[in-house]
């Protein structure tokens, strides 16, 4: 059966010979089937820096990245101070990743670490189905178990193939009830306890189940890297990229090369902000004043977060309020 849906200029739809009014929003694509169309439509690598507030969202967004990674690790260490170590709950991660999903609602899109779902089926499925009211466009889920640490650490275990798969399965079912785009990357941590082998019959059986993004965690080498995407293909793998952790450094270039679809920098703005703050502080402890650089005052912080924009939504609905500038 075929059925010819005419969309007519006012966003009304005919179909059946009958006009309707539109259910969904014509104007504004969900950030879900906008990643999904970029992985659909596009050969081309989708770098996501790792964020971990609003303001490191801002910051990557004024750079012009295509897509964002919330960070569990950053979300854990800004939220509540505390080391990558499965700390962080569904409840931080969520606001979190809610919070930063709908900066921009024609931004871009937001990929968010599920870490392992946060408990058993069902928890999965409430972990999916608060995700997709959220606004995150794609997330990822492993197989550590529930005391879980950073993939780059050591020590790490995972569950059975089979307990994964439940995870994967509760993920995938709830998406499909809930008709949602929302991109599901299975990730594995097993290549420390079982070797590379699991890791790439943990992810075809995730991939059989109908997730569309491999991860396999902790790579040890590129060839290794390379040899996954061409044991998975022509499925997408996603690659993460934390300098100084397990695995050697990639590049950009060379991911594209290798035929990664995504990749994620999880310490982008983390290890810099650690830096930066920390240099800052020793400046005003040794000198007795910050040394910001001039130009970089109050005002340019909030026009990074939006205060234009702020000012025009007040301005354009007759509001006073910045008559006379700020
Ligand atoms: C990707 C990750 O889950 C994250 O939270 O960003 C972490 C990053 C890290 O702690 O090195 C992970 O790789 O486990």
């Amino acid at each position: 059966m075929t059925i010819t849906i005419t969309v007519e200029k006012d966003g009304y739809y005919e179909g059946n010979g009958m006009r309707h009014e539109p259910t969904v929003s014509l104007y504004i694509i969900p950030a879900a089937s906008k990643l999904r169309r970029m992985l659909r439509d596009t050969r081309d690598l989708i770098v996501c820096p790792g964020v971990y507030d609003g303001l490191s969202a801002r910051i990557a967004m004024e750079v012009g990245f295509k897509g964002l990674y919330m960070t569990g690790a950053g979300t854990t260490a800004s939220r509540l101070g505390m080391a990558d170590l499965g700390l962080a709950q569904l409840h931080d991660m969520r606001t979190n990743a809610e919070m930063i999903a709908n900066l921009d609602p024609f931004g871009p899109p937001l990929i968010a670490d599920m870490d392992h779902g946060y408990g058993g089926p069902l928890m999965v499925s409430k972990s999916v189905q608060q995700y997709i009211q959220a606004g995150v466009a794609g997330f990822h889920i492993e197989d550590q178990v529930q005391n879980k640490r950073c993939g780059h650490l050591g020590g790490k275990k995972v569950v059975s193939l089979e307990e994964y798969m439940t995870r994967i399965r509760a993920a995938k079912l709830t998406k499909d009830r809930l008709h949602s785009d929302i991109v599901l990357i299975a990730r594995t941590d097993a290549l420390q306890q079982h070797g590379y082998e699991d890791c790439i019959r943990r992810l075809k059986a995730a991939r059989d189940i109908g997730v569309d993004v491999g991860l396999l965690e902790g790579f040890t080498s590129k060839e290794q890297a390379s040899q996954a995407v061409q044991d998975l293909a022509p499925w997408p793998l996603l690659l993460n990229m934390v300098e100084n952790g397990a695995s050697p450094v990639i590049t950009t270039k060379e991911a594209e090369e290798m035929g990664f679809r995504i990749m994620i920098f999880s310490f982008a703005s983390l290890a810099p902000a650690y830096l930066g703050i920390r240099s800052a502080l020793m400046h005003l402890k040794t000198e007795g004043i910050v040394g910001t650089p001039e130009g970089l005052g109050p005002r340019k912080l909030f026009e990074v977060c939006g205060l234009m924009e702020s000012m025009k939504v007040d301005t354009e609905a007759g509001g006073d309020g910045f008559a006379d500038g700020v």
